[in-house]
């Protein structure tokens, strides 16, 4: 019979999970990485044999991780990645942000190419607080799914402002970027890391384009503390079997979080990088008390529109 080469092979790109880059949006042609996509090897040539994979095709994605910033987005997409039915593209395109203008066919080209049954998915935090976002995806595809991993607004204010601070060590502390006036207490609700966490705010905007069944709202406590749990809602939402399970994640007690036993393509655990799971700078209980009351009503608004309650407060 004929030889299918398998699209999960060894040869396809994988990102390091050992060393991913802190930004993670994919590079501007021409500063491509030849390693960094699929693309890449569509084309390549070996004694003027082409040997480009021609394979499936590019489509767009049905399902795109949308947000939030340090909600545990990038765990998902790994997470996800084991499943065969499941091809992402490993660096974050940014296309409904920052290059729109470059063109869906732009785009489309970033994708890995896939077989029937088989679904496309890229992720880019940013596009849940993207104002013009939800209009481009639904230009794309109306009906696109959409996975929202959301956290703890205040853990993810100082996660956020963690990774700021390991990219620039001379910044302020916390506290003078969250507090307006240090006396009367009022956040600065300009600063993003306090921004992103408005999720109701962003959801909302959401919703004047797309109906709330093409969401997928995902916990990022219970991606840490049940990853397979959260795994199976996440693949039911898909449409997807569920093949990733409890089979496929260990506790990493030196990391603190869980790994992969054995991720696609690979035969070693693999936990995500340093810059995912870093500790905390600890910041003063004032503080953090006064974000939890900021939060308190948008988080109710957010569990009311969502229907679901994390808990967070
Ligand atoms: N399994 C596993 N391993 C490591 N880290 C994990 C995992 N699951 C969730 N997380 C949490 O993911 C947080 C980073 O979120 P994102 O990947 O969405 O960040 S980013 O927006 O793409 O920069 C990251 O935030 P920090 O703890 O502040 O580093 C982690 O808490």
């Amino acid at each position: 019979g004929m030889f299918i080469p398998s699209l999960k092979g060894g040869k396809a790109y994988k990102p390091s999970l050992e060393h991913p880059a802190d930004t993670e949006q994919v590079n501007l042609p021409g500063q491509m990485p030849h390693h960094m996509l699929d693309s890449a090897k569509d084309g390549a040539k070996s004694n003027d044999m082409p040997v480009s994979n021609t394979f499936g095709t590019k489509k767009f994605p049905q399902a795109i991780i949308i947000g939030v910033k340090k909600g545990g987005t990038r765990a998902l997409l790994e997470f996800l990645r084991i499943h065969p039915d499941v091809r992402a593209v490993g660096a974050e395109p940014h296309f409904f942000d920052r290059f729109y203008d470059k063109g869906l066919e732009w785009y489309r080209n970033l994708m890995p190419r896939t077989l029937d049954g088989q679904i496309t998915m890229e992720k880019t935090p940013s596009y849940f607080v993207t104002k013009e976002a939800p209009g481009r995806v639904c230009t794309m595809n109306c009906h696109t799914k959409l996975i929202v991993v959301v956290r703890d607004p205040v853990t993810r204010a100082v996660s956020d402002y963690t990774q700021t601070l390991s990219k620039n060590p001379g910044l302020p502390s916390f506290q003078s970027l969250a507090l307006k006036n240090s006396s009367t207490g009022l956040i600065d609700t300009t600063w993003s890391a306090v921004r992103i966490g408005l999720y109701a705010k962003h959801l909302e905007n959401w919703l004047q384009h797309f109906p709330l069944s093409h969401f997928l709202f995902v916990s990022g406590e219970r991606l840490v503390s049940d990853p397979a749990g959260e795994m199976g809602r996440v693949q039911d939402f898909l449409g997807l079997k569920r093949v990733v399970s409890d089979k496929h994640f260990y506790f990493n007690q030196t990391k603190g979080f869980p790994c992969l036993k054995k991720p696609e393509g690979s035969s070693r655990p693999r936990c995500l990088g340093k810059s995912k799971g870093r500790p905390h700078p600890q910041i003063p209980s004032e503080v953090l008390q006064r974000l939890r009351d900021f939060y308190r009503p948008f988080n109710h608004q957010f569990y009311q529109m969502s229907g679901q309650d994390f808990g967070w407060d």
